[in-house]
């Protein structure tokens, strides 16, 4: 006999953009987000017996996600998450947790003749400052702070030696490659009660953000680094050291291969090792390297 097992359900990619205006400079600030908000509680019978009076329609999600980027900052996303997740088990009662996950687009303000514009911003770049908000009734409010789609590249200054050598193994040792990986850096934040007590002390989300991106682009720069694995850990045990209110930090980090091309049959030309400027960027197959890091130490969780 088929149960259900877990449901959720919600609207997802939800567009949104914020114009903040402050009406004494006349300076402008704009926020767009994507929002995703899954819904769960008893909602069965809506799968098991198409019993609807238990569904908030996605739409009216969608309507919710609107209304509540209208009546509470967006900034910082974590703060809008929880208000957003808080409304939906205040409202109704059958609703058990709240899921909600945002990813802020940047939009930079730009420069010009050396001075801030008010109301003109530029895309620089594909990196997302993103929140999961779990909002669960009896549980209060669990977030992961994100760091996403920040690519970075260093010429050298990185190597990879002494891994395993069998009749499976090509790679050559290298004592000095180009790195370059997509960062994609979360940090999961101590239990909050409840939305008030996110609300409290809100500057510490952007300054959490701005400590985590800080070392990662330098230690990004001025490791020696010895391969992905060591270079994020690194990076999070400074996060956790520089954050004392989060409880983990964690990376996925494609590895994003750089080849030398060998042209020595063309007239002998020295491309490889010391000599080596042209390469070949490859768009896959790619190194995946994980990591979670917590302050006591547990057991390592398989991934
Ligand atoms: O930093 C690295 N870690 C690996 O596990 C690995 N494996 C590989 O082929 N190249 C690299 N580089």
């Amino acid at each position: 006999m088929p149960a259900l097992a877990s449901a959720r359900y919600g609207k997802d990619n939800v567009r949104v953009c914020k114009v903040q205006r402050d009406e004494k400079t006349g300076v402008q600030t704009v926020t767009e987000m994507t929002v995703c908000c899954l819904l769960e509680g008893k909602i069965e019978t809506s799968y098991t017996e198409a019993d609807n009076s238990v569904v908030v329609a996605t739409d009216s999600i969608k309507n919710t996600i609107y209304i509540k980027a209208k009546e509470h900052p967006v900034n910082p996303p974590e703060v809008y998450a929880s208000h957003l997740g808080q409304h939906f088990l205040d409202t109704y009662p059958h609703i058990t947790a709240a899921h909600v996950d945002v990813v802020v687009h940047r939009w930079t303000r730009m420069a010009i003749d050396g001075a801030p514009h008010p109301h003109s911003f530029f895309r620089d770049g594909q990196e997302t400052r993103n929140v999961e908000a779990t909002v669960a009734r009896g549980a209060g409010i669990d977030l992961k702070s994100s760091i996403a789609g920040l690519s970075v590249l260093k010429s050298t200054g990185s190597g990879f030696h002494g891994f395993v050598r069998d009749e499976f193994t090509t790679l050559p040792e290298t004592w000095d490659r180009i790195l370059s990986t997509d960062i994609d850096c979360s940090w999961a934040w101590k239990r909050f009660p409840d939305a008030a007590a996110v609300q409290q002390g809100a500057e510490r989300f952007d300054k959490a953000w701005e400590s985590a991106r800080a070392i990662i682009m330098k230690t990004f720069a001025v490791d020696e680094s010895a391969s992905v694995q060591n270079t994020m850990y690194k990076m999070c045990e400074q996060i956790l050291e520089a954050v004392p209110e989060v409880d983990t930090a964690g990376f996925a980090l494609p590895n994003k291969h750089y080849f030398e091309i060998d042209l020595s049959w063309h007239k002998g030309i020295k491309n490889t090792g010391k000599d080596a400027e042209v390469y070949a960027p490859q768009s896959g197959p790619n190194g995946l390297i994980k990591c979670e890091v917590s302050r006591d130490v547990a057991t390592l969780a398989h991934m």
